[in-house]
Parts: C-alpha cells; structure tokens; sequence
C-alpha cells in the first residue's frame, strides 16, 4: 500500500484536473451541452486529437475567477487526501482567454483555490503557465511574456503543451528564453507521443532542468545516457501513457528501465480523469509493477521536491516533511 507515502506531482494540467461531475455542473450553471465529450460520468474520446478536443470543450466550461477556484481546491483537496504535500499545476491562459477570462482573473481565482486548499489541508502548490503548441510560436511567446512579468506569486515557471507533432522546437526557442531570462523554471513536453528526436530537440532548443514525459527517450540508449549525465528531470505520468497507447500495459513502460539508467523520473497524472489516473494510481501503479519498498517510493518525491520550481525555504520544508 502506497497511501501512506508522502507524494508530490509536478505534472497536472488544471483544466483536465475538471472532473465530469464538475463540468456537468459547470454546463447546468451556463446552460451548456457537453455530450459530444461526456457521457454518463466519463470523458469520450478516442485518440489524442479527440482527448484535446475535450480538454478543450471542459475547459471553456469555466469562465469566472470563482470556478477556477473551485477546480484549484477541489483538485489539491482531492490530492492532499491521497497525501500529497506538493503540486505544480499547468495553466493556460490561452485556454481562460477562449472561455472570456483575462489572465488576471484566471490566475487570482486558481491562486484563492490554492490559498484555501492550502488553509484546509497544508498541500503547496505552484503554477507554472504553458503556451500551447498546437496554437503557434506566437500564441507561446506571448504566454511567455506573460510568465515573464510575474503575474502572480505563485508563478514560478513556464512550459509548453499541446501538439507536440505540431512545428519543430526551434520555432519556440524565443519563448523560453524570455521565460529562462526572467528567472522561470523551465519544462517542455517532449517524447510523450514523438519520439527521442523531440526530446533531443526539447533540450538543444530550450535547456529545461525538466521534460514532461521524455518516456520515449527510452528509445535511444545515447539520449538515455545524456538524460541521466545531465541531471535532466522526467515527469512521468504512467497512467496518460497508457490511456494513450504509448504502451501497451504497465511491465511494457520504461519508468523502471529509465531510473535504473540513472535517469531521474518522478511521477504525475497529468489529465486524471480523462486518463483514469491520479497520483495516488501512479504511485501505486509502479509500486505493483516493480515491487518499490515504501523508502523507494518517497525517493521518488524527493527527486519531485528537489526539481520543484518553488522558492528554497519552502523546498527544506517540504523536504523536512518526508523524514
Ligand atoms: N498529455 C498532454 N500532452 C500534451 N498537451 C496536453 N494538454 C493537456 N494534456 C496534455
Ligand atoms: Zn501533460
């Protein structure tokens, strides 16, 4: 049993944090029809083009500063009880900005959610804004100078989402060196469903200390290599993996193979009720597969703490929580 480890993610995507009960009741508040991507009480889709388009759909569902704090606490509420001390959410303004939200309002109504969260259940959390890829190389400089003027406390550092077959890195290196500049953490999405070519590029291009996902890697023995020598961070999400069919079921996943290389992997749900996922799942779901003793499992959250974009007395304290 992993309950009773203390768990950090540093991977969660807020507005596919939104359950479909949620957005249920987001739709009867603005008199909204989701069947075309809920049904009954599950997400539909069937690919991940179709997994985007739902995100998107639940998303555009949430259009005030009070909704985003009611997703921010319900989800760091719902993960404080699995015993997680820490998260870092991905934020899109992009995404408020479709829904007729300004930045401004999106972030002051997650930061209420995390304050109260943070009141009731002690759990921290940091954002960290993404551009998403799929929108082009101007949409991520723009969230980038966003990032860049720190628009709340509670930004500490800026990634980019979406399509990752969409463009080649290159075109978004402006970006992240505006964000890199301003003294934000830096993580890209890269080798989720592109292969080590995208992870390669992610690290020429953009420098990050972390990658979102990067599990393809895997695939080439000398990025493997260049990962661990680097001290790069995988954010690894397990269950997404397999909602998606990168592979086929949990003893196919080069988590295990990937930390045994040296690399440094953490775990995250990313969108967790698309993929049926949460970060006490993932814990759980390695534990089973590779048979992880409690002391192993909290490495795993160590290496979360210590790549965490957040401020360093908050860090040792964090850290001072897992004994
Ligand atoms: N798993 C994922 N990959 C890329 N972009 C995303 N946006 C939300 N979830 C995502
Ligand atoms: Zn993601």
């Amino acid at each position: 049993m992993t309950l009773n480890v203390k768990k950090a993610e540093l991977h969660c995507h807020i507005e596919g944090a939104a359950s479909p009960a949620l957005v249920k009741a987001q739709a009867r508040k603005y008199g909204a029809d989701v069947s075309t991507f809920i049904a009954d009480d599950h997400y539909v889709w069937s690919d991940f083009t179709e997994f985007l388009a739902a995100y998107d759909g639940a998303a555009a569902l949430f259009r005030s500063e009070e909704d985003y704090a009611l997703l921010a606490r319900t989800y760091l509420e719902g993960i404080a009880a699995q015993n997680a001390i820490y998260a870092e959410i991905f934020v899109s303004p992009d995404h408020a900005a479709a829904a007729g939200l300004t930045a401004e309002a999106y972030l002051n109504g997650l930061g209420e959610g995390i304050e109260a969260a943070r009141s009731a259940t002690g759990i921290e959390c940091r954002m960290i804004i993404v551009g998403v890829r799929h929108l082009g190389a101007e949409k991520v400089e723009a969230a980038a100078r966003l990032a860049a003027t720190r628009p709340h406390s509670l930004i500490t550092g800026f990634g980019m989402a979406g399509e990752e077959r969409f463009g080649r890195v290159a075109d978004f290196t402006r970006a992240f060196d505006i964000a890199r500049d301003a003294g934000l953490g830096i993580t890209i999405h890269a080798g989720e469903l592109a292969g080590p070519e995208s992870v390669r590029d992610a690290l020429d291009h953009v420098r990050p200390s972390r990658i979102g996902h990067g599990v393809r890697a895997s695939e080439d023995p000398d990025l493997v290599r260049r990962l661990a020598d680097e001290g790069v961070v995988l954010e690894v999400c397990p269950g997404s993996n397999l909602a998606l069919n990168v592979y086929p079921d949990i003893t196919s996943h080069p988590f295990d193979a990937l930390r045994r290389e040296g690399v440094k992997v953490t775990l995250s749900s990313d969108d967790p009720p698309h993929f049926h996922s949460s970060i006490g799942h993932e814990y759980q779901l390695v534990a089973d597969a590779w048979g992880y003793s409690s002391a192993e499992m909290t490495g795993f959250t160590k290496t979360s703490i210590e790549a965490a974009f957040v401020d360093e007395p908050t860090r040792e304290i964090l850290l001072g929580q897992l004994g």
